[in-house]
């Protein structure tokens, strides 16, 4: 079986990676979304396993130590990593893969795996990603204000992805990502 496809999705908090991705499985269901583990408490809705692997401090850290992460960051005062087992295996099956990583995380990947195609995704303005965080309503002000500063560092380092996508129209976003992803794979 021919090797699988590591696919990198990063762009600030609440610009709408989640929601594209769901769309996205919708219309593909052959491509594997990793699912990480944090030690962010679950939000009201999210299921341990399905959305994350919720982990204590003392637990994500051993995983560190043992080398069974491919990535790791600390993000708005939590860690978040990507368990490396199921990637190595998606892509030894011959499977695409997905990962839905902040900046410092993409950063380790395109160290490890530089053939990963890595995509970020871009509000159409601050202000309209302020609104939509805002709107989801699953943070607090202080931590909305953390994700706003740190969604500037990020939208600076844009230019050192494979391709930028503005989810402006959500449908519009879904085929472009949808575009580059099959282009990539067929070729
Ligand atoms: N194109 C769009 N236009 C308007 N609202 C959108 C669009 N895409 C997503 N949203 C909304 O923006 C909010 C944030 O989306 P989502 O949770 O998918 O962001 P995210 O990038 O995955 O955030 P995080 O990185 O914090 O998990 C949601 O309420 C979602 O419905
Ligand atoms: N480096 C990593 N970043 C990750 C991972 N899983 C999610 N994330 C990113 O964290 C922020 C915040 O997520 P939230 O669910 O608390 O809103 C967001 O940018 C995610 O993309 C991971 O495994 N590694």
């Amino acid at each position: 079986m021919g090797k699988g496809k590591l696919v990198v999705l990063t762009g600030p908090s609440g610009v709408g990676k989640g929601t594209l991705l769901r769309a996205l499985r919708r219309r593909h269901s052959d491509l594997k979304l990793s699912i990480s583990v944090t030690t962010r408490s679950p939000r009201s809705g999210e299921v341990d396993g399905q959305h994350y692997y919720f982990l204590t401090r003392t637990t994500f850290m051993d995983m560190v130590d043992e080398g069974d992460l491919l990535e790791w960051a600390e993000f708005a005062g939590n860690l978040y990593g990507t368990p490396r087992r199921p990637v190595e295996d998606a892509i030894a099956k011959g499977e695409t893969i997905i990962l839905e990583i902040e900046l410092e995380g993409a950063r380790q990947i395109r160290k490890s795996f530089p053939s990963a195609l890595r995509i970020f995704v871009l509000p159409p303005s601050l202000d309209a990603l302020e609104h939509r965080l805002r709107q989801r309503g699953s943070e607090s002000d202080e931590a909305i204000a953390r994700r706003m500063a740190r969604a500037r560092t990020e939208i600076q380092a844009s230019d050192e992805f494979d391709m930028t996508v503005v989810n402006d129209d959500l449908n519009v976003a879904l085929e472009q990502i949808e575009d580059s992803l099959y282009a990539t794979l067929t070729c």
